[in-house]
């Protein structure tokens, strides 16, 4: 339902050794927010991405997944990634299968989807993101960008309640970017629920429907695009957006 909590970080901190990559972080995400996630590099926006996809373990704080902790070890990792899934800057197909394999095993293997109805899903997914006539190709025949478009019609093959991308375009050449970005604002136009860490300042401003702006593993300033592009609060978050206008 269309503003259900879904999400809510509480207090989550993450120390790697003595190194405190996020700091007392307090957010949560409801049905059909589009959230950007913004920053400068190290600022631990992957980090907080990763703890909500249960691939790193917060030092302390909650998770909690429509009220239930995911960070205390005890929840079914691959159950909740079919209902929080994950698309990742280096794709993460499986190379030795062919593309619609890849967009099947996951509903067969975790959802105990039939293969026909896995296979329909996955045609269903494929088609959208424009892939539907490479189902038989291996992803080392593919471009940067169309293995990305696989990598997320296979995580929309799940039927996700919220879908988490990691700097989807980050290892992609310029000329790729576009059509990443292109079916991600259509994703954000059909109503899919997202969290998206990016260094993608025009989508972010365009797309989302809230903006974060992270820093030094903090939570500096969390609006609307409207607020953080056009009339930014925090210092911090000026003087990066000010580094991001002058190019
Ligand atoms: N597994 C790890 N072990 C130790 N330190 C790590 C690990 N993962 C990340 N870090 C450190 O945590 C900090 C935050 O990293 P993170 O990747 O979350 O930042 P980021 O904002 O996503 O950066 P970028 O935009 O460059 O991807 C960095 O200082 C990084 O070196």
């Amino acid at each position: 339902m269309k503003g259900e909590k879904i999400l809510e970080i509480r207090h989550l901190s993450k120390m790697f050794g003595k190194n405190p990559v996020l700091r007392d972080i307090d957010f949560s995400v409801s049905s059909g927010d589009v959230t950007c996630i913004i920053g400068a590099s190290g600022s631990g926006k992957s980090t907080l991405l990763r703890c909500l996809n249960i691939l790193e373990t917060p030092t302390t704080g909650e998770i909690l997944y429509h009220g239930e902790d995911i960070a205390d070890g005890k929840v079914n990792a691959a159950q909740y990634r079919s209902r929080v899934g994950m698309v990742f800057q280096s794709f993460n197909l499986f190379n030795n299968m062919n593309v619609l394999d890849n967009c099947m095993i996951g509903q067969t293997k975790v959802l105990k989807k039939s293969k026909e109805e896995a296979r329909k899903n996955a045609m269903y997914y494929l088609e959208k993101v424009g892939m539907a006539p490479y189902i038989n190709a291996k992803p080392k025949q593919l471009s940067g960008g169309q293995k990305q478009r696989i990598a997320i019609a296979r995580a929309l093959a799940m039927e996700p309640e919220l879908l988490l991308f990691d700097e989807p375009t980050s290892a992609l050449d310029p000329q790729m970017v576009g059509e990443v970005l292109e079916v991600m604002r259509k994703l954000a136009g059909e109503g899919l629920t997202m969290i998206i860490v990016t260094h993608e300042m025009a989508f972010a401003r365009d797309v989302s429907t809230r903006v974060v702006f992270m820093a030094d593993g903090v939570i500096c300033e969390d609006g609307t695009p409207k607020d953080i592009f056009e009339n930014p609060q925090n210092p911090q978050t000026k003087e990066f957006l000010g580094r991001f206008m002058r190019g």
